[in-house]
Formats: structure tokens, sequence, C-alpha cells
């Protein structure tokens, strides 16, 4: 039984993953931080008939570090969301300090907590929690050495973020819906599987439907293939222009943040076999990271793979399997986005200017 964290927990996303992650019979005790009303949120969760503690702080009296403390899973949905006419990287102007000081609060009262970031844009977040880990000397490392030229040693330390994901799962679970409606059985949605590998914003999300557990109908034409695969990358844009100005996607997102928490937690529980794919560091682990970036051709620090989910978070990175032509072309599309994304949240920790 676990002490699950929810950071920004009053908000759209915030309120009904509380809700879920109460729900969670491994849940013992769960703690919401926010800077208003999680007193609020927490009394009326708190009177839900199920075993998990309910406990909300705001900033004042040290309130981040009293509900960090001794978490074994932090789930961070705080920050603004999109309107209409924006990109996620629009987000970042705001969300890159909130992420950063969060953050800061987990490498000094949580260092050993699963950390699931939500907060857009995934693409610079998730570098950014990475960068204040190592600047604490909390991320884990699992040092490995390169040689890189023959004739001068050069000793390179990658570190091996065993508990640190970004939250891509609301792709997963968006692909799974939309295969099900073109196999006109919603009853399906469930047990469609489908791996969404690259990153979490537009071109750089990669559906891979040719590994879809249900295949496409015959007669799906490449036409169809592009329409679907744009439905999947742009999904977020869908529900953004249908609040017309109200924020963005949180209620799916919460069912996909409490999925990918529930199997975070089930790994640490001891149950092997969970994959899942999830925005991640890219080892210098020769199965998973350097074979990952041979298959991309470049070397990025972060991807999103299917991810094996164990008791120390990251058990193992899986290969993308057999790629179709198409499917190369959409990851070749996203490297640049995906490259400067990175370089953005990663460039921020080491010079706040922006
Ligand atoms: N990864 C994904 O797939 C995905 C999906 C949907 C939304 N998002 C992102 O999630 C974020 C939250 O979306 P939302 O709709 O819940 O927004 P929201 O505005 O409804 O809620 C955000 C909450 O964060 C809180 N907050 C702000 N600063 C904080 C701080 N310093 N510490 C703690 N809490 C703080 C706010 O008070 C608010 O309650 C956005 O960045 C959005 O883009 C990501
Ligand atoms: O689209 C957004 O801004 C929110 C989220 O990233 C989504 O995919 O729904």
């Amino acid at each position: 039984m676990y002490k699950a964290v929810v950071l920004g927990a009053a908000g759209g996303i915030g309120q009904p993953l509380a809700l879920l992650l109460k729900s969670n019979p491994l849940v013992k005790e769960l703690a919401l931080f926010d800077i208003v009303n999680t007193p609020g949120v927490a009394a009326d969760l708190s009177h839900i008939a199920t075993p998990a503690k309910v406990s909300g702080y705001l900033p004042p009296d040290d309130g981040l570090k009293k509900a960090l403390t001794g978490a074994d899973i932090v789930v961070i949905p705080a920050g603004v969301p999109r309107k209409p006419g924006m990109t996620r990287d629009d987000l970042f102007k705001i969300n890159a300090g909130i992420v950063r000081d969060l953050a800061t609060g987990i490498a000094t009262a949580a260092p050993k907590a699963a950390v699931l970031v939500i907060s857009n844009p995934v693409n610079s977040t998730v570098p950014i929690v990475a960068e204040v880990l190592k600047k604490h000397g909390v991320f884990d490392a699992k040092k490995c050495v390169v040689i890189k030229r023959p004739t001068l040693l050069w000793l390179f330390f990658d570190f091996f973020p065993k508990r640190l994901f970004g939250v891509t799962t609301l792709d997963v679970v968006r692909a799974s819906t939309f295969v099900s409606e073109v196999l006109g059985d919603l009853s399906l949605a469930s047990s469609v599987t489908i791996p969404v590998v690259g990153g979490h914003s537009g071109v750089t999300i990669v559906p891979l439907f040719s590994q879809s557990s249900h295949p496409l109908p015959a007669g799906f034409s490449p036409s169809d293939l592009q329409a679907l695969t744009t439905r999947v990358q742009f999904g977020g844009d869908e529900v953004v222009k249908a609040k017309d100005g109200a924020g963005s996607a949180t209620l799916s997102m919460a069912y996909a943040g409490a999925e990918f928490a529930g199997k975070v937690l089930r790994a640490l529980n001891g149950e092997k076999g969970i994959i899942s794919p999830s925005f991640v560091h890219l080892s210098c682990d020769k199965a998973g990271g350097d074979s990952l970036k041979k298959v991309i051709g470049k070397e990025l620090d972060f991807f999103s793979v299917p991810v094996e989910l164990g008791p120390e978070g990251v058990a193992k990175l899986h290969s993308l399997g057999n790629l179709t032509e198409f499917e190369q072309s959409l990851i070749q599309a996203a490297l640049p986005d995906l490259e400067s994304n990175i370089e953005k949240g990663v460039s921020f920790i080491e010079s706040p200017k922006l």
C-alpha cells in the first residue's frame, strides 16, 4: 500500500484524478497539493468509503514538503492549460517555472518517488524535472562508459532515471478509442492496444497502427490511415476547440493519468510484465536506449517508448518493433520538434532566463 501525491490537485485534471486515485486499492494515503482549494477537495474526497486517507495542503507552513514527505508516487497536473489558437509550447513560459519549483520540492522531500509529469509541454517539462533532479544528485543514475574515440578515452556518464515518466497515456487511450470507432464497436475500446511513441504534441505523437492488437479493416486506405494518425496527433486540439476557451482535456486525462499511475503502482507492488508507453530518458543501456537511438537515427535523450514497469519504476525499455515505411516517416517528421522541445527544457534549468 502506497502514498500517492497529486500536485495541482484542485484543477480540472487534479480533482477527477484524485477521485480515481482515492478509489485505487493500492493507495493507502493520498496527499493533495495546490496553490488553492485543496482543503475543500480533500474534505470532500475523505468521505468516500475507500481505505485511502486523504489530506490537503497549501503552500504556507511548508505545505509542499508535508504533502511530499513519504511519497511513493507523485503525479503532476499543475499548470495552465491551452486555449484555442495556442500550442502546447506556448504554455512553456508559465508552466516551466511551476514544474521546476515542484521538482525542487520532490528532489528534497521525496527523492525516491516515481514522478509522473502531466503538465504541458510534456516534451519540455520532463527534461526540466530530470535536470532539477540531476542538480540535486537524486536522478537515479546508472553509470556507463562509452569510448567515443579509440585514442582518447572519453568517460561519458549517462543517467538512468528509473522513476521519471512523461504521461502520454491519453494518446494511447485516444488511439484505442478511435480504432474501436473505425471497427464500429466501442465495446472493443478498452481491449484495443496500440503503441504510441515519440512525444506529446502534434507531429511528435506517433501511433504505430501496424502493431494494433486489432487490425484495421481490409480496405482501410493510405489516406484513411493518414486521417486516423492525424486525429490521434491532434486529438488534444479537438477538445480545446470544443471547450471554446474553457481549457483542454481534463476528464479523459484524469482517466488516462489514473490508468498509468495504476500500472506504476501495480509494478511497484511486484506485478510483472506491465508494459506501457511513456516519455522517458533513453539510457545508455545497450538493450534499451542505445538500440532505440539507432532506430530513430538521432541522439535524443528522451522519447516515448513502450516501457516495462518494475518495482523501481522503469525496468526495461522495449524496442519500437517493426515499423512500416509510413511510421518511419512519421518518426523522422517528429525529430526536429522533439529535439528543440527537449533542448528548451534542458536549457531552462541550465540558464533560467526566457
Ligand atoms: N499530458 C497530457 O496528456 C495532458 C492532457 C491534458 C492536459 N495536460 C496539461 O495539464 C495541465 C493542467 O491542466 P488542467 O486542465 O488541469 O488545468 P487547470 O487550470 O484546471 O488546473 C491546474 C491546477 O494547477 C494549479 N497550480 C498552478 N500553479 C501551481 C503550483 N505552483 N503548484 C501547485 N499547483 C499549481 C492551479 O491552481 C490549478 O488548480 C496543463 O498544463 C495541461 O496542458 C496534459
Ligand atoms: O491538448 C492539450 O493542450 C492538452 C493535452 O495535451 C491533450 O492532448 O489533450
